[in-house]
């Protein structure tokens, strides 16, 4: 019985295990979600997949949710400090969701939780990373100690930000590859943040399932793009210098990174007037398999320089993948780890759907900035986007057991 728990708290998938983990439960988690667990337990029948067992790692160097594969699904979650919460009320928040989000994650369920939102699942590749927006340090008299990277964005000429959704004091990154997995860390950090925070803006996204292809292959956005292709790996000797804040930095952000996000709506009823050739143009890539109109398949080096037997440049001369790639932009590069988003219609009745565009970076000043000044001149692209929203959030290392995130900024 003792290995049901583990302070204080209970894994979900050791619960359905055995018949015996429902004494241990009910005492452990009280009425309400004791009889969940009596329901819960019963023969089990094998897993149809292993998509439960999947657990990141909430400890470590650098927060969890960058470096690995986006989840199936995403909420992106804004919060201001409430007047009167201060540097101390912001650190005893931060350890508070930091515990929460290192049981969540590992599966467990946290004590005094009887909400049994996701009772009978397994971790689900479940991640929670936190970030601090400029105006969190002015807030908390930390003002000194804001990183000169998270000056404001400029201002671009294809932006129609709404500022109502956009920035914000305190950011958390939520994905799961279970919607139910997701929605209980969303849940369970809502009402930890008592009154010290107010709810600013909430973004929720998709991605495909792991599994439902026959082989994993990289995702597809919603004009049907094949997405993610050319993003740095974390097996790319540069990964590491492109992504995170170097150790050397000596400053409490050091093996944080930079998360710009954008909510970019999509215009998909002008794109899909457009015949497969043209848009295959504007991305620089074939939308069945991916491959670079330049030649071979997916993963095939591009080729720029490549000349058509026509005389005309391969990948054009405003296709998004030249314009964005490193080569055009002086080296600047960064990871996008984005979410599909879908919230009806608008009025005029086009989709309300897009991209919920997060791009990590060592310094936005040397990845987002200058990419986006490129692209917002002469990428093929922007004329089928919007962007309707913008932040950026200082997201400092991870923590060891016994931390919590920003505990260097916000106790040193
Ligand atoms: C400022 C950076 C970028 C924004 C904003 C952006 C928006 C955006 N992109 C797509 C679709 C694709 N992008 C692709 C590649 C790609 N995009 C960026 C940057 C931004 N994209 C970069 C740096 C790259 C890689 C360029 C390279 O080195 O080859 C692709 C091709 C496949 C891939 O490599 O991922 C697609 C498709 C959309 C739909 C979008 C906004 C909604
Ligand atoms: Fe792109």
């Amino acid at each position: 019985m003792a290995e049901q728990v583990q302070d204080d708290t209970i894994s979900r998938r050791r619960l359905l295990g055995t018949a015996g983990a429902v004494g241990a439960a009910g005492l452990v988690m009280g009425g309400g979600a004791g009889a969940f667990a009596a329901d819960a337990v019963r023969d089990e029948p094998a897993a149809l997949s292993g998509v439960g067992e999947t657990e990141r790692m909430f400890h470590g160097k650098h927060q969890a949710g960058i470096a690995d594969p986006a989840q199936a699904c995403g909420h992106l979650l804004a919060f201001d400090l409430a007047p009167g919460a201060d540097r101390k009320a912001a650190a005893a928040l931060l350890r508070r969701w930091s515990a929460t989000a290192a049981e969540l994650m590992a599966g467990e369920v946290p004590r005094g939780d009887d909400t049994g939102i996701a009772l009978d699942a397994g971790p689900s590749a479940l991640t929670v990373t936190f970030g601090f927006g400029r105006t969190f340090f002015d807030r908390t008299g930390l003002a000194a100690r804001r990183p000169v990277a998270l000056q404001p964005l400029p201002a671009f000429t294809g932006d129609a930000l709404d500022a109502k959704r956009s920035d914000g004091d305190l950011w958390v990154q939520i994905g799961a590859d279970d919607p139910l997995v997701a929605f209980h860390a969303v849940r369970l950090l809502r009402k930890q943040a008592g009154d010290a925070v107010r709810p600013r803006w909430q973004m929720t996204g998709f991605n495909r399932t792991p599994g439902a292809t026959a082989r994993p292959r990289t995702g597809r956005n919603l004009m049907g793009q094949i997405d993610g292709t050319n993003n740095p790996k974390p097996s790319d000797p540069d990964f590491a210098a492109r992504v995170f804040v170097p150790d050397d930095s000596g400053d409490w952000m050091a093996g944080g990174s930079y998360a710009v996000v954008r909510r970019i709506r999509m215009l998909l009823d002008s794109w899909d007037h457009l015949s497969l050739e043209r848009q295959e143009k504007v991305i620089g890539r074939r939308k069945s398999d991916g491959a670079p109109l330049s030649g071979g398949t997916e993963t095939t080096p591009v080729d720029l320089d490549k000349i058509r037997e026509d005389g005309s440049l391969a990948i054009a001369g405003d296709a998004h993948i030249r314009v964005a790639a490193p080569e055009s932009n002086r080296g600047a590069a960064m990871l996008r780890r984005a979410f599909s988003y879908q919230d009806g219609v608008l009025d005029d009745g086009a989709p309300d759907a897009g991209l919920l565009f997060v791009a990590w970076q060592a310094d936005p000043r040397k990845g987002f900035v200058p990419v986006q000044r490129k692209l917002d001149r002469g990428d093929g692209l922007s004329r089928f986007l919007r962007h309707e929203s913008s932040g950026l959030f200082a997201v400092p290392g991870g923590c060891a057991p016994g931390e919590y995130v920003g505990q260097r900024l916000l106790e040193g």
